[in-house]
């Protein structure tokens, strides 16, 4: 039998690891992920945070361990977990040629949503963004902060469990990835588990819980509140700056 707490819990890792050849890239990770949680994956250049997520979304295959994502297991039913979460990643997958409008019905499609569906969707969601006058235009005419909200809006289109974000701000100014962090904090509220990888520390800050990688492995998981206090550091970046420094790993 299921109890309320594990029925809460959309990502639940154990001793996950990955190597190729001799190279241990993820060494033995164990962690879990609320419902509704906005959890970030930190970690220096090559720590091993893609792969880990690979295995998560189901695109690379473990070496070992184990995972249970939205519900299904990592190894036996990688094509349910991608039904059921939405990605986005640094080179997102928009269509540079095709306009917003396009880009949406397109997505939609995939998805699997019916005409009705992607036609209310879309209305949604270029009032949302406020895109009503723009959505004739080419995707490759807008900023780069405009195409990752798009691009963000897309990977949730079909309201998935949980949406995987592999470094979604790289790029742009702080006022616009504080905005585009407003369409994150609106997909957890509307109870969709946020996983994301970033670089920047003050975006650790807006985690619910963050977790912080080295060479392979999980350093520290917690709340940046409770990190600070186990640290007795006041800063995420200088917390992150004292474990990641220890690191052998250099990309
Ligand atoms: N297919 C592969 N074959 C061999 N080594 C790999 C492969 N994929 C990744 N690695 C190595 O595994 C380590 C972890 O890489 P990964 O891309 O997961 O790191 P990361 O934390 O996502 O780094 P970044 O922030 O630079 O994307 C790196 O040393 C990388 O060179």
């Amino acid at each position: 039998m299921t109890t309320p707490a594990e029925k809460d819990i959309v990502i639940k890792v154990e001793n996950l690891t990955k190597r190729f050849g001799d190279f241990t890239a993820v060494n033995q990770i164990s962690f879990e992920v609320n419902k509704g949680e906005i959890f970030g994956f930190l970690g220096a250049n090559g720590a091993g945070k893609t792969t880990a997520m690979k295995m998560l979304i189901g695109i690379l295959n473990p070496t070992s361990g184990k995972a249970n994502v939205a519900g299904f297991d990592i190894y036996n039913q990688p094509e349910q977990i991608k039904r059921n979460i939405g990605y986005m990643s640094q080179k997102f997958s928009l269509y540079e040629d095709l306009t917003i409008a396009e880009n949406i019905n397109f997505f939609g499609g995939i998805y699997g949503l019916n005409d009705d569906e992607i036609k209310f969707k879309s209305e949604e969601l270029l009032t949302k963004l406020n895109f009503h006058a723009i959505k004739n235009n080419l995707v490759s005419s807008l900023p780069l902060g405009w195409k990752q909200k798009l691009a963000f809006s897309l990977a949730i289109f079909h309201s998935p469990k949980i949406v995987f974000l592999d470094e979604p701000t790289s790029g742009v100014d702080p006022i616009t990835r504080r905005q585009f962090w407003d369409l994150i904090y609106e997909a957890s509220h509307n109870g969709i588990t946020v996983f994301v990888t970033t670089h920047y520390m003050d975006e650790a800050e807006y985690c619910n819980r963050i977790s912080i990688m080295v060479d392979g492995e999980i350093k520290a998981l917690d709340s940046p509140k409770e990190l600070k206090n186990n640290f007795q550091i006041d800063s995420i970046d200088d917390i992150f700056y004292l474990l990641a420094r220890k690191a052998k790993r250099i990309e």
